[in-house]
């Protein structure tokens, strides 16, 4: 089976951004499901919500995250904000990897959204800062009992690489 790791969390809490980096650091492939369903679909999440709808997005983002999680090998694995939320994708991604909940404050998050000018994150385009403010509130309330059940939790505004492999380390010993 190898080792899975698998980073979840808020959109702009760098689960893509950290991702990478982990994958690099410890020499694993690095997949990331926003990008393999883009792959998949041929066309930007933006687009495909709007012209099919949510239900059909998540039932594909489960999809092919069971793929990705039944893959040979070791492997770094970024989802997408609310990959773990939905059918038993929870329990799926803890049964197959060593989850990692990226926690980072509100403020962060908003302060990064805010620059979501090309509209990679169709949730957040053109919103006004009190608007994006009131999202990452509602979309934390909602889905932090999700989050929650990550096997590893990191809080704070500069995670890190390093502190990512440390925890790794500590969970595995
Ligand atoms: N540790 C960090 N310090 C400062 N900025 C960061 C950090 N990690 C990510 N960012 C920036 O925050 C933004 C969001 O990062 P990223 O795309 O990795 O988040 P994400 O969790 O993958 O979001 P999504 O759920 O929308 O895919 C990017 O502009 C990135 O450059
Ligand atoms: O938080 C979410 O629900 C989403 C986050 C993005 O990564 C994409 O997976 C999509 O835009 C939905
Ligand atoms: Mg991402």
């Amino acid at each position: 089976m190898g080792d899975k790791i698998v980073l979840i969390g808020l959109p702009g809490s760098g689960k893509s951004t950290l991702g990478k980096q982990l994958s690099l650091n410890l020499h694993y492939p690095f997949y990331d499901l926003d990008e393999l369903i883009v792959d998949h679909i041929g066309c930007s999440i933006a687009q495909f919500f709007n012209e099919k709808d949510e239900l059909q997005f998540r039932i594909l983002e489960s999809t092919m995250l069971n793929k990705t999680l039944l893959l040979d090998g070791p492997l770094v694995l970024s989802t997408g904000g609310g990959a773990p939320c939905f059918y038993d994708n929870i329990e799926l991604i803890n049964t197959y990897s060593t989850s990692i909940y990226i926690d980072v404050p509100d403020k962060v998050l908003v302060k990064r959204l805010m620059n979501n000018a090309g509209g990679e994150r169709p949730m957040f385009y053109k919103l006004p800062e009190s608007a994006v403010k009131n999202k990452i509130l509602t979309l934390k309330q909602a889905r932090e009992e999700f989050y929650n059940q990550a096997k590893i939790k990191l809080s704070g505004a500069d995670i890190s690489t390093e502190l990512i492999v440390s925890a790794l380390g500590k969970f595995k010993s």
